[in-house]
């Protein structure tokens, strides 16, 4: 027998596979749309609703470890870490694996993990101007983000803007969080916010990363 999921098309566009890693190398960024399944994006979507609806998601914080605190004035969004507890979390994995060995075939980056949580940013809700990891301490090296949302509309808000590395207040792109479309680059040098949105906003903010654990001081996850 033949399980359901081998039939299902490749949960991303194999092409954009390619596009992705070159743009990484000549930009430090990536931004493809429809390239995650939209079946996927789907079952994916009412995941995190059920998750809102259970209580289910924590109030996002910035700092790791027990640097850890909240700050609503820099990020409004509340997550839930994936932990392939239903098909199609496997399924979104499953996918950033290959992606993952993609990206260490052509691009020798030795990234041996990657962590990834849901993101609901309610109404009003936005994330500052950021980099994901710091430079020295090179523990997340690339950033993923999947956009779960069903016909966004043009007044939603709630893009994601990329600055420019080497000018952090020069815009170089805006990405709409509509399903389908999957974001990627380079945590140390991508200087990124999410704007303000108007309505609920789902996504998938994920990051591959190296072991950065020195001198028996473990390094963590999250
Ligand atoms: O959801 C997004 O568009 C980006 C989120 C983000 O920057 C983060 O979680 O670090
Ligand atoms: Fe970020």
């Amino acid at each position: 027998m033949i399980a359901l999921s081998e039939l299902d098309s490749p949960a991303l566009d194999p092409q954009a596979h390619l596009e992705l890693v070159d743009a990484l190398v000549e930009q430090g960024w990536y931004v493809g749309k429809g390239v995650i399944d939209s079946a996927l994006c789907q079952a994916l979507h009412r995941e995190i609703h059920q998750l809102a609806e259970l209580d289910a998601l924590d109030e996002a914080g910035i700092g790791r470890g027990q640097q850890h605190h909240l700050r609503k004035d820099i990020r409004g969004d509340a997550i839930h870490w994936l932990d392939r507890e239903s098909d199609a979390q496997r399924r979104y994995l499953d996918a950033m694996a290959e992606l993952q060995q993609s990206l260490n075939q052509a691009l020798f980056l030795g990234l041996f993990e990657y962590e990834a949580h849901f993101a609901h940013y309610p109404a009003g809700a936005f994330y500052q101007r950021h980099l994901d990891s710091f430079r020295g301490r090179a523990n997340r090296v690339i950033s993923t983000v999947g956009y779960l949302n069903p016909d966004w509309p043009s007044d939603g808000g709630g893009e994601m803007v990329i600055y420019h590395p080497d000018d952090p207040t020069l815009e170089v792109a805006r990405v709409v969080p509509e399903a389908g479309t999957f974001a990627c680059f380079l945590s140390e040098t991508i200087p990124h916010e999410v704007l303000p949105t108007r309505q609920p906003r789902a996504s998938i903010a994920g990051w591959f990363r190296r072991n950065a654990s020195m001198g028996g001081v473990l390094d963590p996850a999250r």
